[in-house]
Protein backbone atom coordinates (compact mmCIF):
# COMPACT_ATOMS: atom_id res chain seq x y z
CA UNK A 1 0.00 0.00 0.00
CA UNK A 2 1.42 3.04 -1.08
CA UNK A 3 0.04 6.47 0.37
CA UNK A 4 1.45 9.85 -0.66
CA UNK A 5 1.13 13.15 1.04
CA UNK A 6 1.30 16.29 -0.94
CA UNK A 7 2.20 19.45 1.41
CA UNK A 8 4.11 17.62 3.58
CA UNK A 9 6.69 19.92 4.67
CA UNK A 10 3.84 22.01 6.39
CA UNK A 11 2.05 22.11 9.91
CA UNK A 12 -0.59 19.53 8.83
CA UNK A 13 1.67 17.24 6.08
CA UNK A 14 4.67 16.54 9.14
CA UNK A 15 2.58 16.32 11.57
CA UNK A 16 0.12 13.42 9.33
CA UNK A 17 3.38 11.81 7.85
CA UNK A 18 4.92 11.15 11.86
CA UNK A 19 1.48 9.50 12.37
CA UNK A 20 1.33 7.33 8.69
CA UNK A 21 4.57 6.29 9.27
CA UNK A 22 3.75 4.89 13.28
CA UNK A 23 0.81 3.47 12.14
CA UNK A 24 0.45 2.41 8.59
CA UNK A 25 0.68 -0.92 7.95
CA UNK A 26 4.12 -3.14 8.03
CA UNK A 27 5.36 -3.29 4.68
CA UNK A 28 3.61 0.05 3.49
CA UNK A 29 5.10 3.01 1.24
CA UNK A 30 5.28 6.66 2.63
CA UNK A 31 5.65 9.08 -0.43
CA UNK A 32 6.21 12.71 0.91
CA UNK A 33 6.26 15.79 -1.66
CA UNK A 34 5.87 19.39 -1.32
CA UNK A 35 7.26 22.30 -3.07
CA UNK A 36 9.75 23.62 -0.03
CA UNK A 37 13.49 21.85 -0.63
CA UNK A 38 13.17 20.67 2.97
CA UNK A 39 10.89 17.61 1.97
CA UNK A 40 13.40 15.27 1.26
CA UNK A 41 14.93 15.84 4.47
CA UNK A 42 11.63 15.51 6.27
CA UNK A 43 11.31 12.15 4.58
CA UNK A 44 15.47 11.24 6.06
CA UNK A 45 14.06 12.06 9.93
CA UNK A 46 11.26 10.08 9.84
CA UNK A 47 13.60 7.25 8.29
CA UNK A 48 15.36 6.83 11.21
CA UNK A 49 11.99 5.99 13.25
CA UNK A 50 11.60 1.77 13.37
CA UNK A 51 8.92 0.82 11.96
CA UNK A 52 8.28 -1.26 8.93
CA UNK A 53 7.08 1.77 6.57
CA UNK A 54 9.41 2.73 3.46
CA UNK A 55 9.55 6.77 3.18
CA UNK A 56 10.67 8.89 0.57
CA UNK A 57 10.95 12.76 0.08
CA UNK A 58 10.21 14.57 -2.75
CA UNK A 59 11.06 18.58 -3.77
CA UNK A 60 10.21 20.80 -6.54
CA UNK A 61 7.74 21.27 -8.77
CA UNK A 62 6.74 18.02 -10.36
CA UNK A 63 4.95 15.53 -7.94
CA UNK A 64 5.01 13.05 -10.41
CA UNK A 65 7.82 10.80 -8.63
CA UNK A 66 6.15 11.04 -5.46
CA UNK A 67 2.82 9.97 -7.25
CA UNK A 68 4.02 6.81 -9.37
CA UNK A 69 1.78 3.75 -7.97
CA UNK A 70 0.45 5.50 -5.06
CA UNK A 71 -2.86 3.83 -3.74
CA UNK A 72 -4.47 7.32 -1.62
CA UNK A 73 -2.88 10.57 -1.90
CA UNK A 74 -3.74 13.53 1.10
CA UNK A 75 -3.38 16.76 -0.37
CA UNK A 76 -2.55 19.78 2.43
CA UNK A 77 -0.45 21.66 -0.02
CA UNK A 78 -1.51 25.47 0.36
CA UNK A 79 -1.92 28.38 1.99
CA UNK A 80 -3.61 28.57 5.55
CA UNK A 81 -5.74 30.76 7.16
CA UNK A 82 -4.71 34.00 9.38
CA UNK A 83 -7.16 35.99 12.29
CA UNK A 84 -9.65 37.94 10.50
CA UNK A 85 -9.76 35.29 7.61
CA UNK A 86 -12.80 33.41 6.22
CA UNK A 87 -11.79 29.57 4.77
CA UNK A 88 -12.93 31.37 1.57
CA UNK A 89 -10.49 33.51 1.38
CA UNK A 90 -7.97 31.03 0.55
CA UNK A 91 -9.34 29.99 -2.73
CA UNK A 92 -7.34 32.67 -4.63
CA UNK A 93 -4.25 30.38 -4.00
CA UNK A 94 -5.19 27.19 -3.20
CA UNK A 95 -7.71 26.94 -6.08
CA UNK A 96 -4.72 27.02 -8.32
CA UNK A 97 -2.65 24.77 -6.15
CA UNK A 98 -5.27 21.66 -5.94
CA UNK A 99 -5.88 21.88 -9.88
CA UNK A 100 -2.40 21.33 -10.86
CA UNK A 101 -1.80 18.76 -7.82
CA UNK A 102 -4.88 16.79 -8.96
CA UNK A 103 -4.30 17.14 -12.85
CA UNK A 104 -0.78 15.22 -11.78
CA UNK A 105 -2.93 12.74 -10.09
CA UNK A 106 -4.92 11.90 -12.83
CA UNK A 107 -2.04 11.48 -14.83
CA UNK A 108 0.16 9.12 -12.58
CA UNK A 109 -2.36 7.65 -10.74
CA UNK A 110 -5.78 8.01 -11.92
CA UNK A 111 -7.17 5.50 -9.37
CA UNK A 112 -5.55 6.07 -6.64
CA UNK A 113 -7.92 7.33 -3.64
CA UNK A 114 -7.86 11.06 -2.98
CA UNK A 115 -8.58 13.23 0.07
CA UNK A 116 -8.47 16.68 0.08
CA UNK A 117 -7.61 18.60 3.18
CA UNK A 118 -6.44 22.43 1.65
CA UNK A 119 -9.06 24.77 2.31
CA UNK A 120 -11.80 25.69 1.23
CA UNK A 121 -13.00 22.18 1.29
CA UNK A 122 -15.90 22.83 -0.29
CA UNK A 123 -14.95 23.95 -3.19
CA UNK A 124 -11.35 22.79 -3.83
CA UNK A 125 -13.05 19.38 -3.94
CA UNK A 126 -15.16 20.23 -6.57
CA UNK A 127 -12.21 21.81 -8.45
CA UNK A 128 -11.20 17.54 -7.97
CA UNK A 129 -13.90 16.61 -9.26
CA UNK A 130 -13.72 18.78 -12.51
CA UNK A 131 -10.29 18.28 -13.32
CA UNK A 132 -10.29 14.63 -13.17
CA UNK A 133 -13.37 14.75 -15.42
CA UNK A 134 -11.55 17.31 -17.82
CA UNK A 135 -8.76 14.05 -18.07
CA UNK A 136 -10.92 11.42 -18.20
CA UNK A 137 -10.84 9.81 -15.09
CA UNK A 138 -13.32 11.07 -12.55
CA UNK A 139 -14.17 8.00 -10.12
CA UNK A 140 -17.18 9.87 -7.57
CA UNK A 141 -16.10 6.91 -4.87
CA UNK A 142 -12.15 7.64 -5.50
CA UNK A 143 -12.33 11.40 -4.35
CA UNK A 144 -13.17 12.99 -0.67
CA UNK A 145 -13.72 15.72 0.90
CA UNK A 146 -11.92 15.29 4.60
CA UNK A 147 -13.91 16.42 7.24
CA UNK A 148 -12.78 14.74 9.94
CA UNK A 149 -11.89 16.97 12.18
CA UNK A 150 -15.25 17.98 12.47
CA UNK A 151 -16.30 14.64 13.78
CA UNK A 152 -13.18 14.21 16.39
CA UNK A 153 -13.66 17.86 17.77
CA UNK A 154 -17.63 17.13 18.11
CA UNK A 155 -16.47 13.70 19.99
CA UNK A 156 -14.12 15.80 22.08
CA UNK A 157 -16.80 18.73 23.04
CA UNK A 158 -19.02 16.59 23.62
CA UNK A 159 -17.68 14.25 25.84
CA UNK A 160 -15.97 17.10 27.62
CA UNK A 161 -19.41 18.61 28.26
CA UNK A 162 -21.26 15.52 29.76
CA UNK A 163 -18.26 14.21 31.37
CA UNK A 164 -18.25 10.86 28.70
CA UNK A 165 -15.35 8.71 27.97
CA UNK A 166 -14.84 10.11 24.26
CA UNK A 167 -14.09 6.66 22.56
CA UNK A 168 -18.28 6.13 23.64
CA UNK A 169 -19.52 9.51 21.67
CA UNK A 170 -20.33 8.66 18.09
CA UNK A 171 -21.99 10.96 15.72
CA UNK A 172 -22.37 12.10 12.27
CA UNK A 173 -21.23 15.60 11.17
CA UNK A 174 -22.86 16.26 8.08
CA UNK A 175 -22.90 19.39 5.35
CA UNK A 176 -19.60 20.48 4.68
CA UNK A 177 -16.47 21.96 6.15
CA UNK A 178 -16.64 25.67 6.89
CA UNK A 179 -19.36 27.67 9.22
CA UNK A 180 -23.06 26.96 9.43
CA UNK A 181 -21.92 24.19 6.33
CA UNK A 182 -20.36 21.94 9.38
CA UNK A 183 -23.62 20.33 11.30
CA UNK A 184 -22.95 17.93 14.32
CA UNK A 185 -25.95 15.60 14.68
CA UNK A 186 -26.03 15.68 18.79
CA UNK A 187 -29.38 14.22 18.65
CA UNK A 188 -27.51 11.18 17.70
CA UNK A 189 -25.39 11.24 20.50
CA UNK A 190 -26.46 7.60 22.19
CA UNK A 191 -26.30 8.31 26.04
CA UNK A 192 -26.83 12.03 26.76
CA UNK A 193 -29.69 15.06 26.84
CA UNK A 194 -29.05 18.46 25.77
CA UNK A 195 -31.21 21.60 26.29
CA UNK A 196 -32.19 23.92 23.48
CA UNK A 197 -29.42 26.21 24.26
CA UNK A 198 -26.76 23.43 24.98
CA UNK A 199 -27.25 22.43 21.38
CA UNK A 200 -27.32 26.16 20.11
CA UNK A 201 -24.03 26.86 22.03
CA UNK A 202 -22.18 23.43 21.23
CA UNK A 203 -23.10 23.16 17.22
CA UNK A 204 -21.80 27.03 17.25
CA UNK A 205 -18.19 26.10 18.85
CA UNK A 206 -17.87 23.40 16.34
CA UNK A 207 -18.56 25.29 13.54
CA UNK A 208 -16.30 28.04 14.54
CA UNK A 209 -13.67 25.62 16.12
CA UNK A 210 -10.96 26.25 13.53
CA UNK A 211 -11.44 29.64 14.05
CA UNK A 212 -10.87 29.46 17.92
CA UNK A 213 -7.77 27.48 16.59
CA UNK A 214 -6.94 30.02 14.51
CA UNK A 215 -6.92 33.30 16.64
CA UNK A 216 -4.97 30.86 19.35
CA UNK A 217 -2.25 31.08 17.56
CA UNK A 218 -2.48 34.44 16.45
CA UNK A 219 -0.91 35.07 12.77
CA UNK A 220 1.05 31.56 13.38
CA UNK A 221 -1.39 29.28 11.20
CA UNK A 222 -4.53 27.02 11.87
CA UNK A 223 -4.70 23.52 13.12
CA UNK A 224 -2.11 21.43 11.94
CA UNK A 225 -1.70 18.74 14.99
CA UNK A 226 -5.18 17.68 15.16
CA UNK A 227 -5.68 17.97 11.55
CA UNK A 228 -2.73 15.61 11.02
CA UNK A 229 -4.77 13.37 13.71
CA UNK A 230 -8.07 13.43 12.07
CA UNK A 231 -5.97 12.95 8.52
CA UNK A 232 -4.16 10.38 9.58
CA UNK A 233 -7.63 8.64 11.16
CA UNK A 234 -9.46 9.00 7.62
CA UNK A 235 -6.26 7.44 5.67
CA UNK A 236 -6.06 4.64 7.17
CA UNK A 237 -9.20 4.57 7.33
CA UNK A 238 -9.02 4.57 3.58
CA UNK A 239 -6.38 1.79 3.32
CA UNK A 240 -7.92 -0.63 5.77
CA UNK A 241 -11.27 -0.55 3.27
CA UNK A 242 -8.86 -1.09 0.64
CA UNK A 243 -7.06 -4.45 2.34
CA UNK A 244 -10.77 -5.49 2.36
CA UNK A 245 -11.48 -4.40 6.00
CA UNK A 246 -15.37 -4.79 6.71
CA UNK A 247 -17.57 -1.99 7.98
CA UNK A 248 -15.24 0.29 8.06
CA UNK A 249 -17.51 3.79 7.56
CA UNK A 250 -16.22 7.13 8.02
CA UNK A 251 -18.39 10.46 7.34
CA UNK A 252 -16.76 12.58 3.98
CA UNK A 253 -17.20 15.04 1.73
CA UNK A 254 -18.28 12.95 -1.15
CA UNK A 255 -20.39 13.20 -4.48
CA UNK A 256 -22.54 10.81 -3.47
CA UNK A 257 -26.05 11.31 -5.01
CA UNK A 258 -26.99 13.81 -1.54
CA UNK A 259 -30.68 15.09 -2.36
CA UNK A 260 -29.17 17.93 -0.66
CA UNK A 261 -26.37 19.09 -3.07
CA UNK A 262 -23.23 17.83 -5.54
CA UNK A 263 -20.97 17.03 -2.88
CA UNK A 264 -21.96 16.72 0.97
CA UNK A 265 -20.93 15.23 4.10
CA UNK A 266 -22.45 12.22 5.52
CA UNK A 267 -21.07 8.61 6.75
CA UNK A 268 -19.74 6.62 3.64
CA UNK A 269 -19.18 2.92 4.06
CA UNK A 270 -15.36 1.98 2.52
CA UNK A 271 -13.94 -0.68 0.63
CA UNK A 272 -11.75 -1.97 -1.96
CA UNK A 273 -12.95 0.34 -4.24
CA UNK A 274 -13.46 3.46 -2.27
CA UNK A 275 -16.86 4.25 -1.18
CA UNK A 276 -18.54 1.17 -1.18
CA UNK A 277 -22.25 2.31 -0.18
CA UNK A 278 -23.19 6.57 0.98
CA UNK A 279 -24.85 5.57 3.76
CA UNK A 280 -28.03 7.68 5.33
CA UNK A 281 -27.10 10.10 7.59
CA UNK A 282 -30.29 9.20 9.95
CA UNK A 283 -32.85 11.02 12.08
CA UNK A 284 -32.38 14.52 12.59
CA UNK A 285 -34.08 16.66 14.96
CA UNK A 286 -36.18 19.63 14.02
CA UNK A 287 -33.18 21.85 14.75
CA UNK A 288 -30.74 20.19 12.89
CA UNK A 289 -33.39 19.87 10.00
CA UNK A 290 -33.83 23.83 9.77
CA UNK A 291 -29.78 24.12 9.89
CA UNK A 292 -29.60 21.77 7.07
CA UNK A 293 -31.89 23.00 5.04
CA UNK A 294 -30.36 26.60 5.70
CA UNK A 295 -26.83 25.83 4.76
CA UNK A 296 -27.74 24.75 1.49
CA UNK A 297 -27.85 27.79 -0.59
CA UNK A 298 -23.71 28.61 0.75
CA UNK A 299 -22.84 25.17 0.22
CA UNK A 300 -23.97 25.21 -3.05
CA UNK A 301 -22.18 28.08 -3.90
CA UNK A 302 -18.66 27.24 -2.99
CA UNK A 303 -19.25 24.06 -5.32
CA UNK A 304 -20.76 26.25 -7.93
CA UNK A 305 -17.10 28.22 -7.35
CA UNK A 306 -15.26 25.51 -7.65
CA UNK A 307 -17.03 24.09 -11.16
CA UNK A 308 -16.63 27.42 -12.72
CA UNK A 309 -12.97 27.46 -11.69
CA UNK A 310 -12.06 24.94 -13.88
CA UNK A 311 -14.66 25.10 -16.70
N1 LIG B 1 -9.86 19.96 5.92
C1 LIG B 1 -9.60 20.42 7.12
O1 LIG B 1 -10.30 20.08 8.09
C2 LIG B 1 -8.43 21.33 7.36
C3 LIG B 1 -7.95 21.52 8.65
C4 LIG B 1 -6.85 22.34 8.84
C5 LIG B 1 -6.26 22.98 7.76
N2 LIG B 1 -6.74 22.77 6.52
C6 LIG B 1 -6.12 23.39 5.35
O2 LIG B 1 -4.95 22.65 4.99
C7 LIG B 1 -4.06 23.49 4.26
C8 LIG B 1 -2.65 23.36 4.78
O3 LIG B 1 -2.57 23.80 6.11
P1 LIG B 1 -1.16 23.77 6.90
O4 LIG B 1 -1.44 24.28 8.25
O5 LIG B 1 -0.49 22.47 6.71
O6 LIG B 1 -0.37 24.90 6.08
P2 LIG B 1 1.23 25.09 5.97
O7 LIG B 1 1.45 26.43 5.40
O8 LIG B 1 1.86 24.76 7.27
O9 LIG B 1 1.67 23.97 4.93
C9 LIG B 1 1.28 24.00 3.60
C10 LIG B 1 2.37 23.36 2.80
O10 LIG B 1 1.95 23.35 1.44
C11 LIG B 1 3.10 23.53 0.66
N3 LIG B 1 2.74 23.93 -0.68
C12 LIG B 1 2.30 25.13 -1.12
N4 LIG B 1 2.08 25.09 -2.44
C13 LIG B 1 2.39 23.83 -2.85
C14 LIG B 1 2.37 23.17 -4.08
N5 LIG B 1 1.99 23.78 -5.19
N6 LIG B 1 2.75 21.88 -4.12
C15 LIG B 1 3.13 21.24 -3.00
N7 LIG B 1 3.18 21.81 -1.79
C16 LIG B 1 2.80 23.10 -1.72
C17 LIG B 1 3.93 24.56 1.41
O11 LIG B 1 5.28 24.55 1.00
C18 LIG B 1 3.72 24.10 2.84
O12 LIG B 1 4.73 23.23 3.26
C19 LIG B 1 -4.66 24.88 4.38
O13 LIG B 1 -5.37 25.19 3.21
C20 LIG B 1 -5.61 24.77 5.55
O14 LIG B 1 -6.64 25.72 5.49
C21 LIG B 1 -7.82 21.96 6.30
O1 LIG C 1 -10.19 26.78 10.16
C1 LIG C 1 -9.30 26.64 9.31
O2 LIG C 1 -8.95 27.55 8.54
C2 LIG C 1 -8.58 25.33 9.20
C3 LIG C 1 -9.49 24.14 9.24
O3 LIG C 1 -10.46 24.17 8.24
C4 LIG C 1 -10.11 23.90 10.59
O4 LIG C 1 -11.30 23.57 10.63
O5 LIG C 1 -9.40 24.00 11.60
Amino acid sequence: MKVAVLGAAGGIGQALALLLKTQLPAGSKLSLYDIAPVTPGVAVDLSHIPTAVEVKGFAGQDPSAALEGADVVLISAGVARKPGMDRSDLFNINAGIVRNLVEKCAATCPKALIGIITNPVNTTVAIAAEVLKAAGVYDKNRLFGVTTLDVIRSETFIAEAKGLNVADVKLNVIGGHSGVTILPLLSQVEGVSFTDEEVAAMTTRIQNAGTEVVEAKAGGGSATLSMGQAACRFGLSLVRGLQGEENVVECAYVDGGSEHAAFFAQPVLLGKNGVEKVLAYGDVSEFEANARDAMLDTLKADIKLGVEFVK
